[in-house]
């Protein structure tokens, strides 16, 4: 969104706040509460906004919960996906965006994956992401849409200006996690598994900044929108991090040691997935500008900026509540 507005694009939001509070959402964008699978919702505000693309990213995004339960991952990335894309196409957006995922790729073989290779998920919210693929393609070539899949690696990081970061209610990501270890809103954090076959025993992932993923978003739309087609990029750095390489890097950004505990593997966890994002590079000359340590270095900035407010805002209630006594 931010990248968007600094791009000059107006921008509305359609979060129907299930997996977030609205307080990310830049105050120069429109938001619309609601589901972005609501036909008549979404109908009506691209007859408003007479948008000219939608960017796709709602999506239920936790492995581990879609394996447990599946049918809702299902409904909200594939049907809600479908009911959007086909609305979209009958009002005449000339192209979309769409969110997907290394998930599709399912097990790497610990050489970076292109986007030509054969998606084998291995997971609900992969297998998910890769239907929600194929019926975009399809309803977008029969409506006349352009379509960008962009499927990133796993995304990180906060913005460098400190503006937006994760901000999850029960966070999950690696980073998050050994974050809110360094700043002390946890004890310590659970390893998934040392006995995989990579160089320590952790599972290896391409971490990538989410302002690199901003920025790529911002070039598929302009390019599909100017030679309008169907195009699938991958968005990684194309180099991998262990789980014990990444807390590592936490640690000595922070100064402090992250304590960690062992547990077992997590149901649903490839061994390694690293991304080739040559097609990204070559067609539209995409760079990555930020690596691990920057990664870190700005997840935890946002992550200590946000805990200094919450204890600002806790000191208010206190002094409130002394008040009010
Ligand atoms: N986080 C990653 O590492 C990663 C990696 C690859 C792909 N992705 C994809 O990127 C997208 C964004 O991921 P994220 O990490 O920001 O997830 P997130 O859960 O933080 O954000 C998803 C947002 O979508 C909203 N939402 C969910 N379903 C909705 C619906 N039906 N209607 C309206 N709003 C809805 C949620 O309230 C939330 O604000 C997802 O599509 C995800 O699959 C994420
Ligand atoms: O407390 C934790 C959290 C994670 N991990 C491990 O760290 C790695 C990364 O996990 P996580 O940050 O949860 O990301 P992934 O499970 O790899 O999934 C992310 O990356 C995918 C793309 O690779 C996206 O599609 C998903 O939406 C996004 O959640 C995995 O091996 C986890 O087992 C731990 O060991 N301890």
């Amino acid at each position: 969104m931010i990248a968007l507005l600094e791009n000059g694009y107006a921008v509305t939001v359609i979060d129907d706040l299930s997996s977030s509070d609205g307080s990310l959402i830049p105050e120069g964008a429109r938001f619309v509460f609601g589901c972005v699978g609501d036909a008549a919702l979404v109908a009506t505000i691209l007859r408003q906004t007479r948008a000219c693309a939608i960017m796709h990213f709602a999506a239920s995004i936790s492995v581990a919960q879609s394996l447990k339960s599946p049918a809702p991952y299902y409904r909200n990335n594939l049907s809600v996906t479908i009911d959007l894309a086909r609305v979209a196409a009958d009002a005449g957006v000339r192209a979309m965006v769409f969110s997907s995922t290394a998930a599709v790729y399912g097990e790497g073989d610990g050489s970076p994956l292109a986007e030509d290779r054969v998606l084998a998920p291995i997971n609900t919210y992969g297998r998910s992401k890769a239907m929600a693929e194929s019926a975009l393609a399809d309803i977008a070539s029969a409506g006349g849409m352009a379509l960008g899949i962009l499927r990133y690696f796993n995304a990180a990081g906060a913005d460098p200006a400190g503006r937006a970061g994760q901000a999850t209610a029960d966070p999950h990501h690696l980073i998050e996690v050994a974050t809110h270890v360094a700043t002390g809103t946890r004890d310590a954090i659970a390893i998934f598994g040392n006995d995989y076959p990579t160089p320590d025993g952790t599972a290896v992932r391409d971490y990538v900044h989410v302002a690199d993923i901003a920025a790529a978003h911002v070039l598929v739309m302009r390019d599909i929108l100017q030679a309008p087609a169907q195009r699938t990029y991958n968005v990684g750095t194309g180099r991998g991090a262990s789980v014990r390489e990444v807390i590592d890097a936490v640690a000595r950004v922070a100064g402090a040691p992250i304590p960690v505990r062992m547990a077992p593997r997590r149901h649903g966890d490839p061994a390694i997935l690293i991304a080739d994002s040559s097609r990204l590079a070559t067609e539209l000359g995409w760079r990555p500008r930020y690596g691990l340590d920057d990664i870190v270095r700005h997840a935890l900035m946002w992550e200590r900026s946000r805990a200094a407010y919450s204890a600002t805002a806790s000191d208010a209630r206190a002094r409130l509540v002394g008040i009010a006594s």
